[in-house]
């Protein structure tokens, strides 16, 4: 903006041509120098350079906005924003109604913790009827594992909402709403997402979701120059899908441990669970996500879903409208299913610290 020309502002002819004489052509240029600097340069009365600099500011200057005015820009694009909700009582209440619309959320945790299963349930959950409190929409489901069951989603479907999957050919209708794109590596995922555009709009998606990035890329969690990774352009890209669609986008990875020290281990991988729940903190203050720094933050919400003794968690870890909570959950015919709707609040103070490391 500074660098904008004196002679694009529409200043008085007669200034800007001894702005121009004296060789001051950008805004930077004029405002780097003192009142009386440029009344001495430009020989003109002090009141003519004030109005010129008052013109340059306000050209040049960013414009502001009010707390005011953010408020009512948000309440008339209500509308464009809004969330998936989970089912998960106090999921969606600790998320403020669901996964939100607009952000990427990401589901991380080792191979067997439900991942899938949550993506499964979201799935049907964004093709269900709107007057089932569903979506109504399509989904673009990309399905890196290749572990996307439709079987297995139509059995939840029929556990969860059997008035629905009962009726005759409702549950085609629901899985033919699901569109699922198995790409085997990375070239052909990069095709997909080159395509992805036009799909949302063709097929009116209201969920995408990517089951998993860090399949792509084996070795994916070693340290990198910034910039370097392999998916940093489908990082990129995908941020901007959610930004441009407002549609969840839910993605699933895995997280490592940047180092085989035991102090930072993600607590899953740590043998004893009466040790983590001893020091908590510093198990957590180390997570890595696999895929980097750059990942880490593109991820608005993140959940972490875990499994210890035979007990199933998912804890809310990141998020802009909730402290980190732990819920403890099963999983049934009918997809996952919290134990009790009230998280535990964990004290997890550097949870989000990614970057300072
Ligand atoms: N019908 C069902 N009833 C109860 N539990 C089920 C059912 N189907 C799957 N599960 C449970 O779901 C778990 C698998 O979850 P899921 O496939 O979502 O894991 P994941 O985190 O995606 O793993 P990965 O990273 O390997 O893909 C299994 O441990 C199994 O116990």
């Amino acid at each position: 903006m500074a660098n904008k020309l004196i002679s694009e502002m529409r200043l008085p002819k007669s200034i800007a041509n001894i702005f121009a004489a004296r060789n001051i052509t950008t805004a930077k240029d004029a405002l780097s120098l003192t009142e009386l600097e440029l009344m001495k340069l430009l020989d003109v009365e002090l009141s003519e350079v004030r109005s010129a600099l008052a013109l340059m500011s306000e050209i040049v200057c960013p414009p502001y906005q009010t707390a005011l005015l953010l408020m009512e820009q948000r309440a008339a694009t209500e509308h464009l924003g809004g969330h998936l909700p989970t089912r998960l009582k106090g999921l969606d209440a600790a998320l403020c109604g669901g996964v939100p619309f607009g952000v990427v959320t990401e589901l991380v945790g080792p191979p067997g913790t439900g991942k899938t299963q949550f993506c499964l349930k979201l799935s049907l959950l964004a093709a269900l009827p709107a007057h089932y409190g569903g979506l109504d929409g399509g989904v673009i489901y990309i399905d890196v594992e290749s572990t996307f069951s439709s079987r297995r989603m139509i059995e939840m479907g029929a556990s969860s909402f059997p008035e629905i999957f009962h009726s005759k050919g409702m549950a085609q209708e629901m899985a033919g709403r699901i569109l699922v794109l198995q790409p085997t590596s990375l070239s052909e995922f990069t095709e997909s997402l080159e395509k992805i555009k036009v799909s949302l709009l063709q097929n009116q998606v209201k969920l995408l979701v990517i089951d998993s990035m860090e399949a792509l890329v084996p070795g994916g969690h070693e340290q990198r120059a910034p910039g370097q990774h392999p998916l940093s352009w489908h990082i990129s890209l995908i941020t901007s899908l959610a930004e441009f669609s407002r549609i969840p986008i839910v993605v699933t990875n895995q997280v490592r441990p940047q180092s085989h020290d035991e102090s930072c281990l993600y607590p899953f991988q740590v043998q004893k669970m009466d040790r983590i729940l001893k020091d908590r903190t510093r198990y957590y203050s180390h997570i890595v996500a696999v895929l980097g720094f750059h990942w880490a933050h593109a991820v608005t919400i993140r959940l972490v879903l875990e499994a210890k003794s035979g007990q199933r968690f998912m804890n809310v870890e990141k998020s802009p409208t909730s402290p980190p909570l732990a819920f403890s959950f099963t999983i049934n015919p009918s997809g996952i299913s919290l134990l009790t709707d009230d998280g535990t609040e964990m004290v997890v103070p550097e949870t989000c610290n990614l970057s300072s490391r």
